[in-house]
């Protein structure tokens, strides 16, 4: 019967979208100066945008809400856009992210106290119905409830969630509106002006809640907000490519998506002498070799303190130690008169702005002063003369990169070790050059960022997190990672005090994550194990109750290896899984069996640290690459004690490995079996 009252349902609201899209596509688009014109044109095209997403899939969730002290259920259809009849003014299908679809998402069937924040207010009331409903191609598929007011359980809710975590997945991550979880939407729909710091549990919906997060912010706030001032820092560009999908799905555009390194040598370091150094080659050296800890002094809030003194100094130093006199036996500017100016009037600017400010100043007390002359000619040859004499008092202060203040401070602190070839700057100065920079150049209003977005934030130094903190208008940032996964433990924090501490607590909104919904039970079960290795270790991953195989492990002779890993790829294929992974400890160990391989399956890709796309498929892999990534099933091969030994690091880094896989893992070693794995 349900199923039957959605089919009319979505057949008429179909039949209206349809109309509505049809009408709007025949106005052609209007591309003149006229301003009224261009402003219909823009509301024009946001409605058509939304009709396209609605003729794709209209809605996936209704909900049936009466409102206190009103008669009337009224049915609410949530969709990925909103959508108005344009001949009723009626709300046809309401945006996942307006204020009552938090009740679809909020709501778990026991509250006693059931509401939404509306702009007018507190909205109280009850609510009849929860569906989930699942169209494809303009046809009904499936209709799921998960509440029913009066009946026992329909918990539809986590039949409907497993049969969405079933799913095979392809080369690209996607969004999740249809089931975004209680916990979730609270991170979701937390309010803008706070640090959200979240520890989440390997596939914990982290990077996919952030980026429901900034679909939600530019929609709550869109009078405050602007897409193009919002920016996403994620670690490396096959990620960025994995979750270059997920925001146009949810109909948001203009957000830049970039990593650390690429943004501060593109958009910062303005010199082109300045080179990074390679980063594929820095962490294929870090990770192929043994992995000793190393202390990142440069990424300490306490190098930035340094760094800052200096510059101050360095400021106060770059102003010449004398009077300006441009005349001859006449009275000029006091050296006293100077640094009142500098450092009173000019007070809150950077260095270069109060260069120019003071450059403006004397040019006008040279106009004012040459005045005192009778002569007109005389002016003249006064005017003329100041200003060669300005050129010559200002030619002293040297106009200084970012890169040789940094030299210059780093001999002032002895500690000219520390300096980096110029052609070959590390990870490590990023955030002390872009820290000097803006200390020096200033950062301009609209050069300021409206919202961050840090993924796996574990590997963000304090000092790069605090540069960009002065760098964002209020303290708007989504940060988001997990200890557990800190593989690049010279690089990053090992605990969150490190920013909830920077940004203060009443400015920060600490989250955790610990429910996991990519892998099936006895995966996490598995990847649990390896974690009592670890000394700081988060809290363990708890399963959404998804069973599959049991976790294989496997003892194969060196010389049976490849044999092995190719008949495991073709069990794969015949389990019709999309994509396959092959996990090894190096990228040398992958080049090693890469070939060979290939030759027995030629559709293998190998995917290194340079890599700036991921196709799906069967892949061959680093370990250290595939964080972030996720796949049907995974081989991790090599899980022997040499390769893995137990060390902080070797854990995270078979931690990573194994929570890739979503439905299967099996795990291969020749000689003793890696003891982060032993009494499993
Ligand atoms: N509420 C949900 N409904 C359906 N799928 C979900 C939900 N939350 C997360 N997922 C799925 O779980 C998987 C993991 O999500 P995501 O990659 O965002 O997690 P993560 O915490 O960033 O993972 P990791 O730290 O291991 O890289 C994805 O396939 C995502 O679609």
């Amino acid at each position: 019967m349900a199923f039957e009252e959605e089919k009319k349902e979505l057949h008429e609201t179909l039949s209206i979208i349809n109309k509505q899209y049809e009408r709007l596509a025949e106005i052609p688009e209007y591309i003149g100066d006229d301003f009224t014109e261009n402003v219909l044109e823009g509301s024009r095209q946001r409605v058509r945008e939304s009709l396209t997403i609605a003729k794709k899939e209209p809605y996936f969730a209704r909900l049936d809400f009466k409102e206190e002290e009103k008669e009337e259920v009224k049915a609410t259809y949530i969709g990925k856009a909103g959508v108005f009849d344009e001949h009723t003014g009626d709300v046809l299908i309401t945006d996942w992210r307006a204020p009552i679809a938090s009740l679809f998402y909020g709501f778990s069937g026991s509250e006693d106290d059931v509401y939404y924040l509306s702009p007018d207010g507190i909205v109280e009331g009850e609510i009849y119905l929860k569906r989930n409903i699942v169209t494809y191609n303009q046809e009904l598929q499936r209709v799921v409830d998960r509440y029913i007011r009066g009946e026992q359980e329909a918990s539809g809710g986590d039949e409907f969630l497993l049969y969405k975590l079933e799913d095979q997945k392809d080369n690209r991550l996607r969004d999740i509106v249809a089931t975004i979880q209680g916990e979730q939407n609270e991170i979701i729909r937390y309010p803008l002006n706070k640090a959200v710091i979240i520890q989440g549990v390997a596939g914990s919906g982290k990077t996919t809640v952030a980026l429901h997060r900034l679909a939600y912010l530019l929609y709550e706030y869109r009078e405050q907000l602007t897409a193009h001032r919002m920016i996403i820092f994620a670690p490396n560009t096959i990620f960025l490519d994995y979750i270059s999908q997920v925001l146009p799905e949810l109909g948001v555009g203009d957000i830049v998506q970039t990593t650390f390194p690429k943004w501060v040598m593109t958009s910062i370091i303005d010199d082109p002498k300045c080179k990074l150094e390679s980063l594929s080659e820095r962490r294929k050296a870090f990770f192929e070799s043994g992995t000793a800890e190393q202390n990142n002094w440069k990424g300490s809030l306490e190098f930035q303190q340094q760094i800052r003194e200096q510059l101050s100094q360095l400021e106060k130093d770059w102003i010449p130690e004398e009077d300006f006199i441009p005349w001859e036996n006449k009275k000029g500017v006091p050296l006293e008169q100077i640094n009142t100016w500098i450092e009173a009037d000019f007070k809150g600017n950077p260095a270069t702005k109060k260069y120019d400010r003071l450059k403006a100043k004397l040019t006008r007390w040279i106009e004012i002063e040459a005045k005192m002359y009778e002569e007109k000619k005389e002016q003249e040859q006064a005017r003329k003369d100041g200003k060669k004499e300005l050129r010559r008092y200002l030619r002293k202060w040297k106009k200084r990169k970012p890169y040789e203040l940094y030299a210059q401070i780093l001999k002032k602190m002895e500690r000219t070790d520390l300096l980096p070839p110029k052609d070959k700057i590390t990870l490590d100065d990023l955030a002390p050059l872009l820290d000097i920079h803006d200390y020096w150049y200033g950062i301009e209003r609209d050069e300021r960022f409206d919202h961050v977005v840090i993924d796996e934030a574990q590997d963000f130094s304090p000092y790069q997190v605090s540069v960009l903190h002065a760098r964002t208008k209020t303290a708007s940032f989504t940060i988001l990672g997990d200890l557990a996964q800190g593989i690049h433990s010279n690089e990053g924090i090992d605990e969150w005090e490190n920013f909830i501490d920077l940004f203060g607590t009443s400015r920060s909104k600490f989250f955790q994550m610990t429910k996991s919904y990519r892998s099936t039970y006895e995966i996490i079960a598995f990847s649990n194990t390896i974690l009592r290795h670890l000394a700081n270790r988060p809290a363990y991953a708890e399963p959404v109750f998804r069973s599959g195989e049991e976790v294989q492990i496997q003892q194969v002779d060196t010389e049976e290896k490849l044999e092995k890993i190719t008949s495991w790829i073709h069990d794969m294929k015949n389990k019709e899984m999309k994509t396959i992974a092959v996990i090894l400890r190096s990228e040398a160990d992958c080049n090693a069996v890469y070939p060979k391989l290939k030759e027995k399956i030629p559709e293998l890709t190998m995917i290194t640290t340079e890599d700036k796309s991921y196709e799906g498929g069967i892949s061959l892999l680093p370990v250290y690459v595939s964080k972030g990534l996720e796949f049907d099933t995974v081989l991790m091969v090599d899980v022997d004690e040499t390769r893995y030994p137990v060390t902080e690091q070797t854990a995270k880094l078979l931690y990573v490995g194994c929570t890739r896989a979503l439905h299967h893992l099996s795990v291969i070693h020749s000689g003793n079996a890696s003891k982060l794995i032993s009494n499993v």
